[in-house]
């Protein structure tokens, strides 16, 4: 065969054969410690999950109404949501092939579709004159229509003889003509638009032809908007339609996997301080308020961000301090806003999906789900890196009034008007995460050597996956560590 078969991800019904009954200290308690608790409790082993924050989830956070959070520069904030409101402050969509997805079938979580891709959102380039935001099934139309009109050109006139045999510049040429919509040989090729670029008033009754918007602007303005730089956004493997998120927010998967592994072995709001390995057992020590506690174990599972495990006092070797210290750790930061009014579906015709932009707040989001509810929650900006570290340096009320200022320019005064309430997290400023993701050196020894256990401690987390930034990684490093954990207890 020329493909290979498609083979599924592992199975959720992942099952560790045989009952050990050993027992095991998990050090955190986002998905990859909930994930370890979850497997290895079906196995029959005896777990503890220590988690500092006062909720589980890690990165997975959802913000309702009432939720309250202070950042690592002393700025709290207090959500002020409307009941059913909701916002994922870290992860967000789902790829249908992702273990993510077993697992919500697994646990009870319902899904649904997370639009990712709209042609009625809106593309916005500032910086390359743009005074007006331009739909995507605009942009689409204009981009493909002249790179097909160019192509055409070429392949008709000879420039590509040498890489195409004469069946092949008839079938090229078939193509294009469909792809861009252009003319045929007798209109050289030309690309003039279509009613692909969408209308200003759209068809109705009779002989309502309605108001194409008509010619496009010419080739090179085109080129020059720059708006082709987002349509492969949608060609990655991890980000194509259709994508999906748990009903009611992504919390629901770390609610579902706390209860399936009982919140009895769950302590939260519990440090870690010290993990020491004493050849028969692991000692971890803890802070719970002004409480200093200590818990043994046969074995420990370690998913803190590698930034910060490299911070615990242990004596597992000054090497896996290195590797550890050794994770480029990138910033992210998004904003809800709660809108009294869905004028984005109303005034704009946008249900859901996202527009792009090359302003500070990168990319707004609109809600996937709620069509024609009374009011709704936009993320007005989700960024990285440096124009994270921009917002994240600010207080919750300047983060609101910059994004704002911003989306006003796309959508209109409404984008100030009819916002309710906001609230902002800033990931680089987040305590017990201190960062988004991780870029991890993967070949190297220092990656490797985590990879492995270093005496009784096994580490997880998407860090240690090829699935960073997802939590189908956190899933996958979780299940990988306690397989082998499980290997050695049953071989010993
Ligand atoms: C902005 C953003 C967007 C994302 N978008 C997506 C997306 O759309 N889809 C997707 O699938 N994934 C997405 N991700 C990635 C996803 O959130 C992560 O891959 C996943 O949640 C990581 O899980 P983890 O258990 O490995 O790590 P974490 O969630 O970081 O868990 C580590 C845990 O350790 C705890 N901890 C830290 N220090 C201590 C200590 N001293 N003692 C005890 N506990 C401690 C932390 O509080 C935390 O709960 C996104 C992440 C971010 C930040
Ligand atoms: N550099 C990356 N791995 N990007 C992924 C960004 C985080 C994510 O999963 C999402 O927003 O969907």
């Amino acid at each position: 065969a020329v493909t290979p078969a498609f083979r599924p991800p592992e199975r959720s019904d992942f099952t560790l054969t045989g009952r050990p009954g050993a027992s095991v200290v998990i050090l955190g308690g986002g998905i990859a410690g909930l994930t370890a608790a979850y497997e290895l409790g079906k196995a029959g082993y005896r777990c503890t999950i220590l988690e500092a924050r006062h909720r589980v989830g890690g990165r997975n956070l959802t913000i309702r109404g009432g939720d309250v959070e202070t950042d690592l520069d002393g700025r709290t904030q207090r959500a002020g949501f409307s009941d059913g409101v909701y916002f994922n402050a870290g992860p967000g969509r789902i790829a249908q092939w992702m273990v993510t997805m077993d697992y919500c079938r697994e646990l009870g979580v319902p899904v649904e579709v997370f639009t990712n891709q709209n042609a009625d959102a809106w593309i916005y380039n500032e910086s390359a004159g743009m005074t007006e935001p331009v739909r995507y099934r605009t942009a689409k139309a204009d981009v493909y229509g002249y790179v097909s009109e160019l192509l055409a050109k070429a392949t008709d006139q000879g420039a590509l003889d040498a890489q195409l045999t004469a069946e092949d510049r008839t079938r090229l040429l078939a193509f294009l003509q469909s792809f861009g919509a252009i003319g045929g040989r007798t209109n050289g090729w030309a690309y003039t638009g279509t009613s692909r670029r969408g209308f200003a008033a759209y068809p109705g009754a009779g002989n309502d032809v309605g108001s194409p918007l008509g010619a496009p602007p010419a080739l090179s303005d085109v080129f020059a908007s720059n708006v082709g730089r987002y349509f492969s956004f949608e060609f990655g493997y991890d980000q194509a339609m259709l994508m999906f998120q748990p009903v009611g927010g992504m919390d629901q998967i770390p609610r579902a996997l706390a209860k399936a592994v009982g919140t009895h072995r769950i302590r939260l709001d519990a440090e870690v301080t010290g993990v020491t390995d004493r050849g028969g057992a692991v000692e971890v020590t803890y802070r719970q308020g002004s409480r200093q506690a200590q818990l043994t174990a046969d074995y420990c599972v370690a998913t803190l961000p590698p930034h910060l495990m490299a911070r615990v006092p242990h004596n597992l070797g000054t090497a896996v301090t290195a590797a550890l210290a050794d994770f480029p750790v990138t910033a992210a930061g998004k904003i809800g806003l709660e809108y009294r009014s869905r004028w984005w579906e109303t005034d704009q015709r946008i249900y859901g999906g996202i527009t792009e932009t090359d302003l500070d707040l990168s990319h707004i989001w609109y809600p996937s789900h709620g069509f024609h509810g009374k009011r709704g929650l936009v993320v007005g900006y989700y960024n990285t890196g440096a124009n994270a570290r921009a917002y994240s340096g600010l207080t919750p009320e300047q983060r609101r009034e910059r994004a704002v200022a911003q989306g006003v320019k796309i959508h209109g005064d409404k984008y100030r008007s009819e916002l309710v309430t906001s609230y902002s997290h800033a990931w680089d400023r987040t305590r017990y995460i201190e960062g988004a993701w991780t870029s991890p050196r993967y070949g190297t020894a220092g990656y490797n050597l985590l990879l492995q256990p270093a005496g009784r401690v096994y580490f997880a987390g998407d860090w240690l996956s090829h699935e960073v930034a997802w939590q189908h990684g956190a899933f996958v490093a979780a299940r990988s560590a306690v397989s082998s954990l499980h290997q050695r207890v049953m071989a010993g």
